[in-house]
């Protein structure tokens, strides 16, 4: 079936062109994003939903998109997406972290201008025919202090342009390295230095429990008389009212925001202040950039609806067009051993081990391991995905470990999982050969060779004379036919497992038949689907 994907927002149209070229169908539908029922009526069409900010894709539209496998935000912020509900639902969400960081250093840097100059002001002062050349005073920049707050992608670019413009430029960023702060000529400072002396400050953090306010009457006390305020990130950052009491007050001089708490913004302490300039959220709306984030956005969904790619996700790990054939075959192994060790728990499980060895462990493992838990937890609770996999485990309190190793084995690659519950542990290892086709190769310590088949039976017994005889009979006499057969023992009239593949269902009896059979420890129907 064809992948269909709706564009809910104003993207450029460019986007339309690429999925097509891709073969993935597309309805444009640029203003439907603001129809939220509409938009949760039709959502069930689609294999993926291309957005920017206008869109809000709450849990309740989630819930009614029962073929989604992907958002993407043609920008940066994400904060339109409940995030968890679409990993939850097993949902990709990608963004486009650079496609528009430029353009929005741009805006920052045109703000700083308008505010140091007045520009605004002027402008509507001029045409209006009052020629009031004594009323604009403005500010040289050359020389001043700029002070960023978060020196990511764009914080990096605003910082370079006013270098550029022979400002001295402090930051404030904690995940700032020295060594890049050098790279960039930047001094990285602490928060209360940088309120201290910035003449002009720039914020470029994204809005998370510990950057709301970072900009709070508090802090706002703290900075220069005559500093110039901008914000061109997220609205909330700074404390709107404390802000406008410090205009009123002359102790800010100035402050540029394109991004308020409430959006649209209709109303807000800062409108109507003469000191303020404000824009509505154009911080990325350049024909530039625009075309950039649709291109990529169109290119990354294309990509991961028809050949698994997976680029700029916010929440699964990156799996290039190159990894995405490669990694196949070890995402269904994984996917596999963890529906063996998830079929054959008793009780509840507390740690999940991955042991990857060999070549498989130069692979993208992270994707391996949700493979592995997504697999181990879907029979035992519905609606588990490779996305949703690791915070539903963590939600469930299981601990996950990943064990990278060098191979010391027969095997060029090797996937090891080991299942601790409550009452026992389990180990079973597997394999992918040149075919491609996903191998059990331990059980619990024990060697078998088995290839994995859409229903098998597990045993384990005592290696004792006449257990395989009696098996093949109690099938035999339940007209099941025996696909394949893979036997392993530790040694000698020790511990054995058995894992035969079976053309059909199992019935309960004929494993009940098998477990009432001499020396047999545990019998298990297990299943496994094409991952
Ligand atoms: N106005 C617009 O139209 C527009 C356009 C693009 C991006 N944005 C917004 O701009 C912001 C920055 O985008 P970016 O691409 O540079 O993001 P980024 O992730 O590259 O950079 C953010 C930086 O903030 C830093 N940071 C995080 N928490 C911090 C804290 N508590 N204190 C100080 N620094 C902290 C991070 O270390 C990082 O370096 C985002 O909020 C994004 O949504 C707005
Ligand atoms: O799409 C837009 O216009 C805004 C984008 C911007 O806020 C972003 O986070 O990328």
């Amino acid at each position: 079936m064809p992948r269909r994907v709706l564009i809910s927002d104003a993207l450029s149209p460019a986007a339309v062109a690429i999925f097509k070229d891709r073969g993935v169908e597309v309805d444009f539908q640029p203003a439907l994003g603001k129809d939220k029922e509409k938009l949760a009526a039709i959502i069930k069409d689609f294999d993926g939903l291309a957005i920017r900010s206008a869109t809000k894709v709450t849990a309740e539209i989630l819930e009614n998109a029962s073929r989604l496998k992907v958002i993407g935000r043609a920008g940066i912020g994400v904060d339109n997406v409940d995030i968890p509900a679409a990993t939850a639902k097993g949902v990709i969400v990608m963004n486009t972290p650079f496609g528009n960081s430029i353009t929005t250093a741009e805006h920052a840097i045109a703000l700083m201008f308008a505010l140091a100059r007045q520009i605004p002001a002027a402008d509507a002062s001029t045409q209006a025919g009052k020629w009031e050349k004594n009323r604009f005073m403005g500010l040289e920049i050359t020389g001043k202090v700029m002070g960023v707050i978060g020196c990511g992608n764009i914080g990096a670019i605003v910082a370079s342009r006013a270098i550029g413009l022979h400002m001295h430029v402090i930051a404030y960023d904690p995940f700032l390295s020295p060594e890049k702060a050098r790279d960039l000529d930047v001094e990285k400072v602490d928060l209360d230095d940088l309120l201290a002396r910035a003449d002009v400050i720039t914020l470029h953090t994204p809005l998370t429990p510990q950057t709301k306010h970072i900009l709070s009457a508090e802090s706002l006390a703290k900075t220069k008389k005559g500093v110039r305020i901008i914000n061109c990130a997220r609205g909330g950052l700074v404390d709107e009212a404390a802000l406008r009491a410090l205009l009123d007050s002359g102790h800010v001089g100035g402050a540029a925001f394109d991004v308020f708490v409430k959006e649209p913004a209709t109303e807000n302490p800062l409108f109507g202040h003469p000191n303020v300039v404000c824009t509505p959220h154009l911080g990325a709306s350049t024909n530039e950039a625009q075309e950039n984030v649709a291109l990529q956005i169109a290119e990354q969904m294309s990509d991961y609806l028809t050949r698994g790619a997976i680029s700029n996700a916010v929440n699964f790990p990156s799996i290039s067009a190159e990894e995405a054939p490669k990694l196949r075959p070890f995402i269904a192994l994984a996917d596999h051993l963890g529906s063996f060790g998830g079929q054959t728990v008793d009780s509840g499980v507390k740690k999940v081990t991955i042991i990857y060895e060999g070549a498989v462990a130069q692979l993208k493992t992270k994707a391996l391991t949700a493979s592995v838990v997504a697999g181990l937890l879907r029979p035992l609770l519905a609606d588990v995905s490779v996305v949703s996999a690791p915070a539903v485990a963590k939600e469930r309190g299981v601990v996950v470990d990943e064990v990278i190793r060098a191979s010391d084995g027969d095997y060029e690659s090797l996937i090891t999982l080991i299942v601790e519950t409550e009452t026992h542990e389990r180990r079973i290892s597997g394999t992918v050969f040149h075919a491609g086709k996903p191998r059990i190769i331990s059980v619990n310590g024990i060697e078998v060779d088995a290839v994995v088949a859409p229903v098998m039976i597990y045993v384990s017994n005592d290696d004792k004379p006449g257990f395989v005889g009696r098996f093949t009979s109690i099938l035999g006499a339940a007209g099941l036919n025996i696909a394949t057969f893979a036997l392993g023992r530790d040694r000698e009239g020790g511990s054995a497992v058995a894992l035969i593949a079976v053309d059909g269902a199992v019935p309960d009896e004929v494993l009940a038949d098998i477990r009432a059979a001499p020396g047999v420890r545990e019998v298990k129907a297990l299943h496994f689907t094409p991952a």
